[in-house]
């Protein structure tokens, strides 16, 4: 289908941050996860870039309130699977024709990359109304991404990529921002440590952000 933006509008309306999440086992993404719901961030975004991606999929579906979706979807076989494990939103890092063509068929949305106005002109053209912004920071920041919303006031976006606590702000005060996607929230020495209670905080600090 075209892009159901009533479902992705709902969903990022969820919080101000969407945390990018790389987990390697299901015990501690459920843990993970429900340290990210209980500190406010309930929409997560489980990237398929580790073995037991689409496993700790499958397991946080069982938190309680938390909204799972997959990120680096990158082709028609990624998207089959992630949909089967039951992801209610996918993320690409980009658009390819084949990746948008097999979106068509895809009964959850996708929330597709794009880094120049050129892409998001192609992507409008394909019913495309949300958009991530990748990478946010080496792409041109929130000076870009202002720029683009004169000619392109039609989308909105997510930037994602180099964003902390401190550079949330900046990009949470534009017209075309909807929410911001980091993985900030989860450090790895947080993980390597199990230190659940830090991850919740860092998820309250984001929660917290103002929302555009
Ligand atoms: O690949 C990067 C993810 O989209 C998140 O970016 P980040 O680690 O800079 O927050
Ligand atoms: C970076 C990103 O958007 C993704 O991995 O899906």
């Amino acid at each position: 289908m075209t892009q159901d933006i009533d479902r992705l509008d709902a969903i990022v309306a969820m919080a101000p941050v969407i945390p990018v999440l790389l987990f390697d086992d299901p015990e501690s993404a459920v843990e993970i996860g429900r340290a990210l719901v209980r500190g406010g961030l309930p929409v997560l975004e489980i990237t398929l870039r580790t073995p037991a991606a689409l496993d700790c999929l499958t397991a946080c579906k069982a938190i309680e309130g938390a909204v799972v979706g997959a990120g680096t979807v990158l082709d028609i076989d990624q998207l089959t699977a992630a949909v089967a494990c039951g992801a209610e939103f996918l993320v690409s890092p980009g658009a390819s024709p084949k990746l948008i063509h097999a979106a068509e068929g895809s009964p959850v949305p996708l929330l597709p990359g794009v880094a120049t106005a050129g892409e998001a002109m192609t992507l409008a053209e394909h019913g495309y109304r949300r958009m991530k912004f990748f990478p946010a920071e080496p792409a041109g920041g929130a000076e870009y991404l202002k720029a683009l919303s004169s000619p392109l006031p039609h989308l909105r976006f997510c930037p994602t990529g180099g964003i902390t606590l401190e550079k949330a702000p900046k990009y949470l005060a534009l017209p075309n921002v909807m929410c911001v996607g980091g993985s900030w929230v989860v450090p790895a020495d947080a993980v390597k440590a199990r230190d659940w209670a830090r991850i919740e905080t860092l998820a309250r600090e984001a929660a917290a952000l103002a929302r555009p």
